[in-house]
């Protein structure tokens, strides 16, 4: 069996957007089935933006639905860098009905007090005694940087070095604001589906890197080979053109 993961290229937007929406449904379906809570994570930047297909999807379940940040920046949550106050805005103020349980961070603690307090809502979440070493997502939404940044770990960051921690800080963010919390790389890839979204030229060239040589230098890149074919791609033109071993067609597959 294929261990590889998938990458979707798409025409248009809109095409993505409706893409991405069955497969969450999938993931939602498989969750329920399973457990009866979909608990997803969802990443900032450009990524909230293509879930607006979500509200006019009638098979998702929000009052299943737990939302995590797959990374947050330490900002009031009504701050324009806030992810939730992003996804709010794009998504969550336009859901009708029951709303999901969303998971936002206390923006008042210091980082690492902060980091250890989304860890705490982690582990009563997913109700996990001593024995779990990592929490296991549903799925987990994530963007990727034009320097191969994913969450908030950032390229030769020690973070991407943490081994045991679910949730940590970052006070040198390379990309402004500097202080933010994250799930750590083994969180990351210990969650059952992995989806990523990256569109633009502006993707190009680190996800060449991704699908070439030099992979594991890059946080997106660890990620893709750590977690293998529980990853898919969801990804436009500008961004595949040239990804060593992907044939430039439509909806097709690495
Ligand atoms: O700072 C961040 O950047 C990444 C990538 O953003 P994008 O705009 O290039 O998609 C994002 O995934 C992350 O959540 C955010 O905090």
């Amino acid at each position: 069996m294929s261990k590889q993961p998938t990458l979707h290229s798409f025409a248009s937007t809109e095409d993505l957007k409706a893409s991405l929406s069955t497969y969450i449904v999938s993931a939602q379906n498989t969750a329920l089935a399973k457990h009866n809570v979909f608990r997803v994570a969802v990443s900032g930047g450009s990524l909230p933006a293509m879930l607006s297909d979500l509200l006019k999807n009638p098979e998702i379940k929000w009052d299943k639905w737990e939302i995590f940040f797959a990374d947050e920046r330490i900002v009031p949550l009504d701050h324009e860098d806030s992810n939730y106050g992003l996804l709010k805005n794009v998504l969550l103020d336009k859901i009708e009905g029951t709303k999901p349980v969303v998971h936002t961070i206390n923006p008042d603690l210091e980082p690492s007090e902060c980091a250890e307090d989304y860890q705490d809502i982690l582990i009563k979440s997913f109700a996990a005694g001593d024995s779990v070493k990592f929490p296991v997502f549903d799925l987990i939404l994530l963007g990727m940087g034009p320097d191969g940044h994913t969450c908030s770990l950032f390229p030769g960051h020690e973070l991407l070095r943490e081994e045991y921690a679910w949730v940590a800080s970052i006070e040198d963010s390379p990309k402004p604001p500097p202080k933010r919390i994250t799930l750590t790389l083994p969180v990351v890839n210990h969650a059952s589906k992995i989806a990523f979204v990256g569109t633009g030229a502006s993707k190009n060239e680190v996800l060449k890197q991704v699908f070439g040589s030099g992979a594991e230098v890059l946080p997106v890149g660890l990620v893709n080979m750590g977690a293998g074919d529980r990853v898919t791609w969801f990804c436009d033109v500008a961004a595949t053109e040239g990804v060593p071993g992907f044939p430039q067609r439509k909806g097709s597959k690495a």
